[in-house]
């Protein structure tokens, strides 16, 4: 989905990946170039999360590369995977419960390649008004939304040029997920490089430049948001709408 010379700010490359004996992932290709935001939309089941861990090494895949600002990952070791310049922001969020928050964002705190250090505890709070307020809070008693915003906080501290989201709408009511989409927006005016895996495609393309669909474990459909609204047999035959 690059269309510049430079190598994209992630490559992903023909993917394999296994659960035991169980085949998850087919040669999976996926491309993000710097300032994109990717949707990456698929029915449940179909791959999305299996393709974040991929990426993050957590499901590591039997075949495949994946390449951040042209280098490999899989080359380097996990101490030098945690300064590359992703930030990762699961399903299931894993905020510390028992951490107050500001632990929480103290806790995500790395400097980014080349020693970034753009996202101080202030440009956290005044991104996040709501975690201002409640920094001295436990996370565990936080709504659902703001563990979510805390999730993606903590990910930013660790000064990330790609952020991944793994359905952050998932399990939030409409006016929550409103301001989810409202912070992912100001984030990409910001400058972010996105991918965000999501079943709902409304909430997604509000926010995306481009859009990947993936169904069974393949992707089926790579565009810009204007290719994608153009075919709506693609929506139709691979997403639940
Ligand atoms: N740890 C696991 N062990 C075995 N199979 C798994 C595991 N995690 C996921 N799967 C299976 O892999 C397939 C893809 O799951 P994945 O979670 O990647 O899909 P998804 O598109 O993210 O869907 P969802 O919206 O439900 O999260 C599903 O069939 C799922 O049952």
């Amino acid at each position: 989905m690059t269309r510049s010379s430079s190598p994209p700010l992630l490559s992903v490359r023909g993917l394999d990946t296994f659960y035991g004996s169980s085949q998850i992932l087919f040669d999976l290709s996926l491309e993000v170039a710097r300032g994109e935001s990717v949707a990456l939309l698929g029915r449940n089941g179909a791959g999305k999360s299996t393709t974040m861990k991929s990426i993050m090494r957590i499901a590591p895949p039997r075949h495949g590369t994946v390449a951040v600002a042209g280098q490999e990952v899989s080359r380097l070791r996990p101490d030098q995977i945690a300064h590359i310049g992703l930030g990762y922001v699961p399903e299931d969020r894993q905020v510390f419960k028992l951490q107050s928050v500001e632990g929480n964002l103290r806790l995500g705190m790395k400097k980014g390649p080349q020693g970034r250090d753009d996202w101080p505890l202030e440009r956290l709070y005044e991104l996040f008004p709501l975690l201002a307020e409640a920094r001295h809070k436990s996370a565990g008693l936080l709504s659902g939304g703001q563990q979510q915003m805390l999730a993606i906080a903590r990910a930013l501290a660790g000064n990330p040029e790609l952020l991944l989201l793994d359905e952050p709408s998932e399990g939030l009511a409409p006016v929550i997920m409103d301001q989810i989409q409202a912070l992912i927006l100001q984030l990409r005016a910001q400058g972010m490089t996105l991918l965000v895996a999501e079943q709902n495609m409304r909430f997604c393309l509000d926010i995306a430049s481009s859009v990947a669909v993936i169904d069974h474990g393949s992707i089926v459909f790579t565009g810009s948001l204007q290719e994608f609204r153009a075919n709506p047999e693609v929506a139709s035959r691979y997403l639940a709408v």
